[in-house]
């Protein structure tokens, strides 16, 4: 029942993606489908008229001119149909691919960050995305097969059945081992294709460390190519052999099932052979049985073969239709509460405690603080102390496990994701390099408003990128990235100026910034801080860095360990206190002395 739903889902994407053509196609797959039929009439006619024309010699064309007509038109239609069946054909292929790439994409980006820290969603995705659009087609291609030759195996069952009703029940006897074969492989195919999911996944990982530019270098200078290459033709290998064994053994069954159903075949044409000899079939009767028969038994085949597939296809959606339904765990309450446009109080976080989805160990750990609103706080903490989860958090990509996060006294949760999310502009640890113009770059940061050039360069002076931008062949309209034609490739720092213009375009009351100037010089950096003073103004900022000479700016530190505050203040304040913060402060005085 669940499969026959699956199914009637899926033609409902089908019909959703093509629209119209559907109809158009299923007509033309009624018109070919009847024309078989018609086919086998004007045989007989032909050869009956042919028995009865032959003996009055050149008089006897006239009884020929109606069926040799009727033949040719019939055969000029089936091409017709035969071509424009195929046109539609290929409309509607292109049309679902895309649409099923939309649907998928869709979700892909509606699904919460979590989806994509667990192998399975990455296993799911894979299974989805990687049969959809082509078992989608194949659906729709099985189904009209299975209409066309519906139609055809029908009026060739009513032709079989004036001669014996048990004649087309044999023709499907014939068939049935064949469609069991081929039943019994679909599953066993799903199965294995299934469980090696994972596999499959690596192969592609190991294409990718093999093919792209990111790993280009380390691959070369530390000679991995040859390693990698070891392991992905492993794996390929088993993959292989584990197919190859799948499919001699769906040879050998099928072999076995043909052998069965020409044996059916012998019997019938036996049968009506002894007919004829015993004068109780006609020679046109004997021509139209023999085609009736043997277009009966090919048309069943493919009939079956047709149903094979849907079932085959049926099962290959069933991942597309489980990815589809995946819905994010983060989601916005019945009625949210509208979004201040300033905050007034700022940012609480109450005794939160965070793991990561299948980790044991807490990232956050009855962690306290507060960000107050108008003001520049810095975070500093080791690696791994929970700095970027923190603002994994307040971007509400995760939800606390224990704990809360007030944003001037109302809980996040309260508010709509998508609203929250446009009150925050972010750069991230690691942010993302477009195939992009300068200008796209900047403005992905809101491309919710048509793109503003002023706005664009002042996002660019803030974040002190101008001088890179002036510096190339087309200024902001040079394409960055060496992926495509034309396009330029900038430094490490280069490209973290842009991300930070990026995020700077927007222009967001909560500013979070990750270690903004780790690809920076120490004095790009010092020159930084001060403009980013400047900049965020009246907004609530939080600036995660491990150096020093950035956090003393601002208004308030918090120094980080192990998921949790263990000090807070002033620049002053923390000297004062002479705890960890103090004691780095002299250890970087000590080894820095150009970058004060
Ligand atoms: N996606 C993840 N899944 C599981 N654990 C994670 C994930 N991301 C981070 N962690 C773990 O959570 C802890 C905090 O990581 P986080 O990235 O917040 O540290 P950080 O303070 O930003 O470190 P760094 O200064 O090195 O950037 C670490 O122990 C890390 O191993």
């Amino acid at each position: 029942m669940t499969r026959l739903r699956r199914l009637l889902q899926a033609f409902q994407i089908l019909t959703e993606a093509a629209g119209k053509w559907t109809w158009v196609w299923l007509g033309l797959l009624l018109w070919q489908g009847l024309l078989p039929v018609g086919t086998v009439y004007l045989t007989k006619t032909l050869v009956d008229g042919l028995v009865v024309a032959l003996p009055l010699g050149t008089q006897g064309i006239s009884l020929l001119i109606w069926p040799v007509t009727g033949m040719a038109s019939l055969l000029l239609l089936g091409e017709l149909g035969q071509s424009a069946l195929g046109w539609v054909r290929a409309y509607q292929a292109e049309r679902v691919r895309d649409y099923i790439s939309l649907l998928i994409h869709r979700q892909s980006t509606r699904l919460d960050l979590a989806f994509y820290e667990t192998p399975n969603y990455h296993d799911q995705l894979h299974q989805a995305r990687g049969e959809a659009s082509q078992r989608s087609l194949a659906l729709l291609e099985s189904w009209g097969q299975l209409f066309q030759n519906g139609m055809s195996f029908l009026s060739m069952f009513v032709v079989l059945s004036t001669y014996a009703l048990w004649l087309p029940l044999l023709l499907l006897i014939g068939t049935l081992p064949a469609f069991y074969v081929l039943l019994v492989f679909n599953r066993q195919h799903y199965r294995w294709w299934k469980e090696t999911t994972p596999e499959r996944r690596w192969t592609e990982y190991y294409d990718l460390m093999l093919t792209q530019k990111v790993v280009a270098a380390e691959v070369r200078i530390f000679d991995l190519g040859e390693h990698f290459t070891t392991i992905y033709q492993s794996i390929r290998k088993t993959l292989r052999q584990q197919r190859l064994r799948l499919l001699r053994n769906q040879s050998l069954g099928r072999l076995g099932a043909s052998a069965l159903g020409l044996g059916v075949s012998g019997a019938a044409m036996a049968w009506m052979f002894w007919r004829s000899l015993q004068g109780l079939a006609s020679l046109g009767d004997l021509a139209l049985f023999y085609q009736a028969f043997n277009r009966g038994q090919t048309l069943m085949r493919s009939l079956l073969g047709s149903l094979s597939e849907i079932h085959q296809s049926g099962l290959f959606l069933e991942n597309l239709f489980t990815f589809l339904q995946l819905e994010p765990q983060l989601q916005d309450p019945k009625s949210p509460k509208p979004m201040p446009s300033k905050l007034e109080r700022g940012i609480e976080v109450e005794g939160v405690y965070f793991r990561y989805p299948g980790s044991q160990s807490w990232a956050l750990e009855n962690l306290d603080l507060f960000l107050p609103a108008g003001k520049f706080t810095a975070i500093i903490g080791d690696n791994g102390a929970g700095k970027s989860t923190l603002i994994k958090l307040l971007c509400r990509f995760y939800q606390p496990e224990r704990g809360r996060i007030l944003l001037d006294q109302s809980k996040l949760e309260e508010f709509s994701v998508e609203e929250l999310r446009s009150m925050i502009t972010v750069l991230f640890q690691w942010p993302v390099n477009y195939q992009a113009t300068v200008t796209e770059n900047i403005a992905m940061g809101d491309l919710k408003s048509p793109i503003e050039e002023t706005r664009v360069r002042a996002a660019a002076v803030m974040a002190g990128a101008e001088e890179t931008i002036n510096r190339l062949h087309q200024r902001y309209d040079t394409l960055l990235g060496t992926a495509f034609v034309k396009g330029t490739d900038l430094s490490g720092g280069e490209w973290q100026r842009i991300a930070l213009a990026r995020a700077f375009y927007r222009q967001a009351p909560i500013i979070l910034l990750d270690e903004p100037t780790s690809a920076l010089d120490p004095w790009a950096e010092l020159e930084w801080v001060s403009r980013f003073r400047k900049v965020s103004e009246g907004k609530t900022s939080l600036l995660i860095t491990h150096r020093l000479n950035l956090a003393r700016h601002a208004d308030l530190i918090y120094v980080m360990r192990n998921g949790q505050i263990v000090e807070s203040g002033s620049h002053n304040e923390l000297l004062a206190s002479s705890g960890s913060y103090a004691h780095s402060w002299k250890a970087q005085l000590q080894q820095q002395p150009i970058a004060i």
